[in-house]
């Protein structure tokens, strides 16, 4: 079955509407603040769909485009200023950052209290302990959409790919869970006796069509996590017609895992603007 990213959103977006509502009423208004750098194809859809879904939601985006020769020292200096902005309750640096910029610093730099991604060291450091006030937006939104039609404790989840963004976060909220993870990545090897083994399936390389049914235990759930673009068409990581027929349930590209991504930023941009407006 098709596990439809769109459902669940709608639940989200009316508890998102009505946290907003309340925070208006007390003349605050919820405030994100989105940079990109050049035009990475990723990241220009994720900021497209940030812009469209704000408005959606009644949240304030303020969507700094910058050119890809941007020096490190300027960057720096926008977060920075965006710090110190009582107006902007979340910064959102879109990544990967061009060669030039050292992206550890340029995550260091902002605020933890502003870091919706969740993404400085203080914040990925409780995501691991279970304390974060930011669990990343990815993360989120594949646990959310697994939950929607599996418990999770006890099952064997295998998460290919280890990236800060998605692989590694994700492996930490299911562990949390009470999950049996295993992570694989470009070095691991017999990956397909692995990914046989998962009840569980998350796939986050970027590379179209890498896992077909032969990677999938006939009534795993399958989660996508890719964006990647063909001939100007977003697909995701996974084969969806192939492994559609074996797994129970699979998200799609586009439709899945993205669509709930950006709410959950906007859940993490709603929670920093209350914990930012708190007077005891
Ligand atoms: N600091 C940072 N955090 C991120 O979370 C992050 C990032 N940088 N850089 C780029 C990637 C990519 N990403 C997407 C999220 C949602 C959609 C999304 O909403 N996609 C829609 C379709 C949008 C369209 O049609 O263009 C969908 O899948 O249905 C896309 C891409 C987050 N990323």
């Amino acid at each position: 079955m098709i596990l439809d990213g769109k459902e669940i959103a709608l639940r989200l977006q009316n508890e998102i509407k009505t946290n907003v509502e309340e925070l208006k009423k007390r003349l605050i208004n919820p405030a994100l603040a989105v940079i990109q750098v050049g035009e990475e194809k990723a990241s220009e859809s994720y900021a497209k769909n940030i812009r469209r879904e704000g408005e959606n939601l009644g949240i304030y985006v303020e969507h700094h485009k910058l050119a890809s020769d941007i020096s490190e020292e300027e960057l720096l200096y926008n977060i920075k200023n965006l710090n110190l902005r009582k107006d902007i309750h979340g910064i959102l640096i879109e990544l990967p950052l061009p060669q030039q910029i050292n992206k550890t610093k340029v995550i260091e730099t902002i605020s933890p209290e502003k870091d919706v991604d969740g993404f400085h060291p203080i914040n990925f450091g409780k995501l691991f302990e279970g304390t974060t006030p930011f669990q990343p937006a990815t993360a989120q939104a594949i646990l959310t959409a697994i939950k929607s039609v599996v418990s999770i404790e006890g099952k064997h989840a295998v998460v290919i790919g280890r990236s800060n963004i998605v692989g590694k976060p994700t492996a930490a909220l299911l562990l949390q869970e009470n999950a049996t993870v295993t992570i694989c990545h470009s070095k691991t090897r017999n990956l397909k006796d692995i990914t046989n083994l998962a009840d569980i399936l998350v796939v986050s390389v970027g590379k179209p069509k890498l896992i077909d049914r032969n990677y999938v235990k006939p009534g795993a759930v399958v989660i996508d996590a890719g964006i990647n673009k063909i001939d100007g068409k977003l697909v995701g990581d996974v084969d969806f017609d192939s492994v559609k027929a074996i797994a129970s349930y699979i998200t799609p590209v586009p439709g899945g895992i993205g669509v709930l991504t950006t709410l959950m930023l906007f859940r993490n941009t709603v929670k920093a603007a209350n914990l930012q407006s708190k007077i005891i």
